[in-house]
């Protein structure tokens, strides 16, 4: 069937099924889940605590690989690349927003903002002062300086989502972005995705029991029982 939208893919899951062994116990956690996210869309996944929400975002970023199905990102099959290969598409075309932040503990927030693009080869100086401007973004120009751990809880999940978003991703994937913060930081992290969404075209895949935040997605699909439906 042809589709206007299939030249602006940016991930498209096929099929994707997925297992964890755990001893003798085989835990089916995906079963033929077939998801396609565009340039620019702003998606949803929702669906109770264990229903593979995080699986499949992992699988969609390359950090895990299917147990049957595959994943492609800007028309390339994740499992046919190398690791390293699969780490260079990943930094070139995706941002992370983790549940558990992942900030690095010895770096300031300015040093783990830069990092991404440090990795990609832009100089110190110019990293510095992008990262310092997506922080400013995200409220936190004050705490430039500060490590993790002198952070509030608020304060490292929107350093984590400057440091998804320092490095214009084709596509963002947040798990529960909104997690733990006030309904007023969670309106300006949404707005600054809104901001990026709507200015250059930036997809957003968001994990989320917040039904506020799913509602104002494009497209809204729910995970049960292994298997993806719209919501
Ligand atoms: N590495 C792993 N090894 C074994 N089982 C795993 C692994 N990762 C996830 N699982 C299992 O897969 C299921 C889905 O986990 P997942 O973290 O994807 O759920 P979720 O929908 O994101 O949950 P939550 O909303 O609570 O974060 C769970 O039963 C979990 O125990």
């Amino acid at each position: 069937m042809s589709n206007p939208q299939n030249n602006n893919v940016i991930i498209a899951c096929q099929q994707l099924g997925k297992r964890f062994k755990e001893g003798r116990l085989d835990v089916e956690v995906l079963r033929g889940v077939d998801l396609q996210v565009h340039a620019g869309e702003k998606v949803a996944i929702l669906g109770s605590s264990g229903s593979g929400k995080s699986t499949l975002l992992h699988l969609m970023g390359g950090l895990d690989l299917p147990s049957t199905g595959h994943v492609e990102v800007l028309g390339k099959r994740m499992d046919q690349l190398s690791d390293t290969a699969r780490g260079v598409l990943r930094n070139e075309s995706m941002g992370f927003v983790y549940q558990f932040h992942h900030l690095l503990p010895e770096f300031s927030a300015l040093e783990n903002v830069a990092m991404p693009l440090l990795i990609r080869g832009m100089k110190v100086a110019e990293a510095s002062a992008q990262a310092a401007d997506m922080l400013e973004k995200v409220g936190l120009k004050e705490r430039l300086d500060h490590k993790p751990a002198q952070l509030s809880g608020g304060e490292r999940q929107r350093a984590a989502i400057a440091r998804a978003l320092v490095t214009r991703p084709k596509a963002v994937l947040a798990d529960e972005p909104t997690g733990n913060l006030d309904q007023g930081t969670a309106e300006h992290v949404f707005n600054l995705m809104q901001g990026l969404n709507e200015s250059l075209q930036t997809a957003f895949v968001v994990v989320t029991h917040d039904l506020q935040l799913a509602a104002k997605m494009d497209t809204v699909y729910r995970l049960a029982d292994g298997v993806l439906g719209l919501a």
